[in-house]
């Protein structure tokens, strides 16, 4: 339970006896903290049930926050569910800061996700995008409809997959289809609002049944990757003895990690929970995430024809009509990373980036005690009229002549976080992002379906925007489309 500060804390709306705020909490939390700080400014306090929690809506507080007391709040805000399900917080975003996560940011950023490994892996990434772009490819031809968002979810999680495991999906029913459906139940029962967390005297009570859903979620996920790993020392031991002892080469992370619990002198110990916790995360961090960027991007860009038309005049200007673009591609396509930071801007796909507090501070001159939660919510900060123009616009021409990067630096513009605990996928994402988007916008035109299944015809923005509740938030109803080929010569390359 919160420590109270002795001093003055941030401002608030009345609280309720015992539950405190609980009751002002809607389903899309970050909409309901936005309403809140229009009318008790960027820097908020709110009791939820016993739990201290602070509201920051402003660059300038995300800045306070999450760099000037960096080290206050290094550690995420762990749930009743996500302790559960990441095997007692030894996930990468989950663990404390503290030695173990040390490791694991080495690992990852110089070898998992480090840019030797991207490169390895461009290859599967192209591939994913062929594939997906092929799936389209067939369905314009009889003027088939594809669940955008589904497919797009797929890719990203093949992506991930086989750079984890060295799997991908094959069937409706194989191992990575099971993982991505995993990811997405994983996504959303994080973000969603536990009661029992807040109010200490029903910890003990399921009242909203989630313990009974991360138990099942639990469970899935740690038969399934019990089997890949058996089944993969299974293969290293037979390689091994046909090798003659000899160690092989790490292929995917899953390798990397076996290579560090057998090595006797590894810095940190790791066993198979760490293990199975550290896929779990990149599935979920990775799969989502990525998936519901080029959903929202690509929704936008429906609704905007004219933006949709410059960012195709660029790719036709940069790549010509003969090839497919392709990840190198991007830095010259300026216009469509501005397509990305825009879309970022409205959808960040974590919508508010919570840390907990390890140490009271005072910021803005109020004390942020310890062990409160904090949220910053970036989704709000991107929606207010105080920071952007027209904020409600989808006008990437804003980020045309700003020097407005996505690495953290920028407190206007978080999508991927700040500081120590910066998104670990941050450059995979920066890479496969522009190209995805750009490869299928070049490739084909979009006519999206309704909800009772008509193609949409002469609505000024005819994609759905609502959100989903979730830690990320994609859209409330899949993006469904009739693909319409365009770049023929680009699409007969595709074999
Ligand atoms: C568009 C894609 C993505 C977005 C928008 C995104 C966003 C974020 C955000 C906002 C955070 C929290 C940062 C903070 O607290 O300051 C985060 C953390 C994290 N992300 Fe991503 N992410 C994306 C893709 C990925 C991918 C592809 C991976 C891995 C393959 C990944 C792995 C992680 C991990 C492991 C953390 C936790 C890091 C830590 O706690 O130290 N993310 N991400």
């Amino acid at each position: 339970r919160a420590k109270w500060a002795s001093g003055k804390l941030p401002p608030g709306p009345i609280a309720l006896p015992i539950i405190g705020h609980l009751h002002l909490i809607g389903p899309l939390i970050h909409h309901t903290f936005h309403a809140l700080s229009a009318k008790h400014g960027p820097l908020m306090h709110l009791r939820l049930g016993s739990i201290s929690a602070i509201v920051a809506s402003s660059p300038d507080m995300a800045r306070e926050f999450l760099k000037t007391h960096e080290l206050c709040f290094s550690m995420r805000a762990g749930t009743i569910v996500t302790n559960y399900v990441t095997y007692d917080n030894i996930s990468f975003a989950f663990a404390p800061y503290g030695a173990y996560w040390k490791f694991i940011k080495k690992i990852s950023t110089f070898e998992l996700l480090g840019n030797r490994m991207l490169a390895q892996f461009l290859p599967i990434r192209s591939q994913e995008l062929r594939s997906l772009l092929g799936l389209l490819h067939e369905k314009s031809r009889d003027r088939g409809r594809v669940n955008l968002s589904q497919e797009l979810l797929r890719f990203s999680n093949n992506i991930i997959c086989m750079m984890m495991l060295g799997i991908r999906a094959s069937g409706t029913e194989g191992e990575a289809e099971v993982a991505r459906r995993l990811a997405r139940d994983v996504t959303q029962i994080f973000g969603e609002f536990n009661v029992s967390d807040f109010v200490w005297f029903l910890r003990k009570w399921d009242l909203q049944g989630f313990k009974r859903r991360s138990e099942d979620i639990r469970r899935r996920f740690d038969e399934l990757l019990e089997r890949i790993v058996n089944e993969r020392e299974a293969v290293r031991e037979e390689e091994r003895r046909r090798d003659g002892g000899k160690r092989r080469e790490a292929r995917d992370f899953l390798d990397m990690m076996l290579d560090v619990i057998e090595d006797e002198n590894a810095e940190i110990k790791l066993t198979r929970d760490h293990v199975k916790a550290l896929v779990l995360d990149f599935f979920t961090a990775g799969t989502d995430t990525s998936a519901a960027s080029l959903e929202w991007a690509l929704s936008e860009l429906i609704n905007y024809p004219k933006v949709l038309q410059k960012a195709r005049e660029e790719i036709d200007r940069v790549v010509g009509p003969d090839r497919l673009v392709e990840e190198s591609d991007g830095p010259n396509l300026v216009y469509i990373h501005a397509v990305i930071k825009e879309a970022f801007r409205l959808h960040p796909a974590i919508p508010m980036i919570t840390r907990k507090c390890v140490q009271e501070c005072e910021i803005g001159g109020y004390k942020i005690p310890e062990n409160s939660m904090l949220f910053v919510n970036m989704w709000s900060v991107g929606r207010n009229p105080k920071y952007w123009a027209d904020p409600l616009e989808f006008r990437p021409e804003r980020f045309l002549d700003s020097h407005v990067d996505m690495k953290g630096q920028h407190f206007e513009l978080l999508p991927f976080g700040s500081g120590r605990r910066i998104c670990a996928g941050m450059s995979l994402a920066l890479q496969e992002l522009p190209a995805a988007l750009a490869a299928v916008i070049q490739c084909f035109d979009f006519e999206v379906v309704g909800p009772d299944g008509e193609v949409v015809r002469g609505k000024e923005h005819p994609v759905d925007m609502s959100e989903r509740q979730g830690l990320t938030v994609p859209k409330a109803t899949d993006l469904v489309c009739v693909p319409v080929a365009r770049a023929a010569k680009v699409l007969a390359t595709l074999g």
